[in-house]
Order: C-alpha cells, then sequence, then structure tokens
C-alpha cells in the first residue's frame, strides 16, 4: 500500500510542533522535516521563550486565545510532568509594569494564565518610574532543549529527519502529496510572501541565580526572564534590520536599561550575547491553497510569521494546522490517500 507522503519544511519551534502533532495524529503517513537549519541555529533557538502574546490586528480573537491556550496547556502539562528538565519547560512568575496605565488593564490571555491580578500600590514601590502593573504566573519554555526534545519524539512516531535547504518548492513535488511550509522569514522567498519581515531582537544570558521573578515593562523593549540555567535579559525590536552580529551598543543600553529595573543586574555576569530575526508579518499566516507544481495541483498548508510570539503560540497554530492537512488528505482522490 502506498502511504501519503507529507514534508514539513522548517526545524524551529513552529516546523517542529506542527510536525509532531501531524506524525502523532496521522500514523499511515510518512512525514518528514526538511530543513536547512537545526537547532541550536534556528531563531527559536535564542528566544526568552516566555509565553506572552500582544494581539495581531485581523485573527479573530477567539482564534488567538484557542492559538494561546493550546500552547498554554500543552507546555504546562509539560511544566508539571517528570518531561520538565529535558524539555526546557518551567512556571515562571512575575510582573508586566506600566510607566502609563494602559488602556486595556487585561490582556486577552490574562484568564489563559495562572494568578493573573493587578498589583497593589504598595508591590510597585520598587518601581517608581512605574504607576501600574499585572503579576501572573506563565511558562518559560528554553528552545534549545525544547528542540531537541521535540525531534526525539517526532523521530519516535516514525518522522524522519533530513537537513537541506529548500530553494522552490518546485523541488518537493516529486517525492511529496503534501507540503507544510513552517519557514518562518524563509517564506519570504520560498513563497514570496513580500508580507514577512525581520524585526532584530538581541538578548544576553547572565548569571544571577538569586532572580526568581520574571520583570517586564510593558513597551515591550526591556525585559528580565529567570530560565533553568541563567537569566535571559533584553532587548532590542528593530524592524527591518537584518543584521545578526551583536551590537555593543544595544548590549550596553539592555544592562542600563535592565538594572534600573532590578539593580542586583550590575553584579551578574555575562554569559553570552545573541542576536535573532523575527520572523514577522501583520498576521501569521496559518491556511491552506493548492499551487501548481510540475503540471500538478499540490495542496499547501502554511504555517508562518508568528514574529514575537512563535514559542508561545506555536502548538496552537500546529494544531491548526493539523486540521487544514486533514481537510486536504479528505479532498484527494482516492488513489492518492492509499
Ligand atoms: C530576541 C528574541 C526573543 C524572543 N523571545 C520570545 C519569547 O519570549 N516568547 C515567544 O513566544 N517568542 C519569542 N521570540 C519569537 C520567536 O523566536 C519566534 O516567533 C519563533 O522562533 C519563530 O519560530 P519559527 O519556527 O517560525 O522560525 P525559526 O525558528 O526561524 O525556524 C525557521 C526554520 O525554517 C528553516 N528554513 C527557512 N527557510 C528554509 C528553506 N528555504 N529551506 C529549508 N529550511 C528553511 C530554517 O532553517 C529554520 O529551521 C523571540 C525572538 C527573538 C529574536
Ligand atoms: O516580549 C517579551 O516579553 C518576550 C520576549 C519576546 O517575545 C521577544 O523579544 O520577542
Amino acid at each position: 500500500m502506498k502511504r501519503l507522503r507529507l514534508v514539513v519544511v522548517g526545524a524551529g519551534v513552529v516546523g517542529f510542533s506542527t510536525a509532531v502533532c501531524i506524525a502523532e495524529a496521522l500514523p499511515l503517513c510518512s512525514v518528514t522535516l526538511l530543513s536547512e537549519k537545526f537547532s541550536p541555529d534556528t531563531t527559536s533557538d535564542g528566544a526568552a521563550g516566555i509565553l506572552f502574546a500582544a494581539e495581531f490586528p485581523d485573527v479573530p480573537l477567539e482564534r488567538q486565545r484557542r492559538w494561546f491556550k493550546d500552547s498554554f496547556d500543552h507546555l504546562l502539562a509539560i511544566a508539571q510532568s517528570q518531561h520538565a528538565p529535558d524539555a526546557g519547560v518551567m512556571l515562571s512568575s512575575g510582573c508586566q509594569i506600566f510607566k502609563e496605565v494602559p488602556a486595556n488593564k487585561t490582556p486577552f490571555w490574562s484568564d489563559l494564565v495562572i494568578g493573573f491580578r493587578i498589583m497593589a500600590d504598595g508591590e510597585l514601590k520598587r518601581f517608581p518610574d512605574h504607576k501600574f502593573g499585572q503579576a501572573f504566573t506563565s511558562i518559560k519554555c528554553e528552545c534549545s532543549s525544547y528542540l531537541p526534545w521535540l525531534e526525539k519524539r517526532f523521530r519516535e512516531a516514525g518522522g524522519q529527519v533530513e537537513q537541506r535547504k529548500v530553494n522552490s518548492l518546485q523541488e518537493l513535488s516529486d517525492g511529496f502529496d503534501l507540503i507544510v511550509n513552517c519557514s518562518g522569514l524563509g517564506s519570504k522567498e520560498l513563497v514570496g510572501d513580500a508580507g514577512v519581515y525581520p524585526v532584530r531582537g538581541q538578548v544576553l544570558q547572565v548569571e544571577a541565580p538569586w532572580l526568581n521573578h520574571f520583570i517586564r515593562d510593558g513597551d515591550g523593549k526591556t525585559y528580565i526572564y529567570p530560565g533553568i540555567h541563567s537569566v535571559t535579559i533584553g532587548g532590542t525590536r528593530q524592524e527591518g534590520d537584518w543584521r545578526l552580529h551583536v551590537d555593543k551598543g544595544d548590549t550596553q543600553n539592555i544592562l542600563e536599561r535592565c538594572a534600573r529595573l532590578e539593580p542586583s543586574l550590575k553584579k551578574a555576569k555575562v554569559l553570552s550575547e545573541w542576536v535573532g530575526l523575527r520572523p514577522s508579518r501583520r498576521n501569521p499566516r496559518v491556511e491552506r491553497e493548492r499551487v501548481q507544481l510540475q503540471g500538478c495541483m499540490v495542496p499547501v498548508v502554511h504555517n508562518y510569521g508568528h514574529g514575537g510570539w512563535g514559542v508561545t503560540i506555536a502548538w496552537g497554530t500546529a494544531l491548526d494546522a493539523l486540521e487544514l492537512v486533514r481537510k486536504c488528505i479528505q479532498e484527494m482522490p482516492q488513489k492518492a490517500k492509499l
């Protein structure tokens, strides 16, 4: 019996989440993950990995809530299991503080994280420049551990992995019946999407084991996220900036901004510096189309453009992508399904 051959392009948190969802749900299909780069060399690897999100302008809020909730619940189950240290997933409590009271005091995910509450005036005293704060428990998912863990899970479900750059979807039409595109910023070239652009982010890993709680400035530029082995501090959001090298000016600026929120960071040792390009788009593209490749109409499911929130919503969008894959398969002629 000929098995249906599926290919997932991309080995970041979106690609591996999608590949695992598909391989585990459709054991009769052959699933291959192809990617130019793997952990530790993807954008996902350096992300702070905190589950937190801003709203995308044109995606129905219910769908965004589902992406957040499905991802949060999936990672919470891992954080509370024996797999937590191997997968690099931990609960993380802290606060987001604002210099001005925000128009929306309760973000759309406030009831999806744990214990969300508005901070009392007394708690804000240590942040004299800030007037308003939200305290809650979220999750930190460290992709340098999580991606290898997902890869193992994918292989255990029968998935195959191959390192290769895909220059055009045409290259895939011979070997595969269905393509799932999770190539992040690579989609700009791979599928000619002019709406995809980089937002450069620089972060530092510092040694500060005395810090247990995260602090995020509501402007989204400055954050301190204690992790399993070190503390991630950041950041920058430089739109359209393709530079992948560390900028020493940014490093200095990050250290100063973070020490203003948490003075003890002046005593922290800098362990490493890292730059990544967020695969940004006005809205993530989670949809399907049929593309003519070498004379055949081939179904393509897209799942890319998660910007600064890819770790947060990867599992939720992967489940959506799985449903789109199922629909494509249902519409295939019976012969192709065998
Ligand atoms: C500094 C910084 C901090 C961040 N912190 C957080 C955070 O705290 N929380 C959060 O939710 N998000 C965070 N993000 C955002 C997050 O990193 C991204 O949203 C996420 O990594 C996107 O995942 P992805 O799988 O789409 O892309 P990537 O990780 O970039 O993976 C894309 C994959 O596609 C492959 N690929 C691309 N083109 C091709 C091709 N033509 N052929 C073959 N393979 C190809 C690449 O090699 C790679 O494997 C942060 C980002 C940065 C830069
Ligand atoms: O914005 C945050 O607080 C988390 C880090 C992040 O998502 C980012 O830098 O893109």
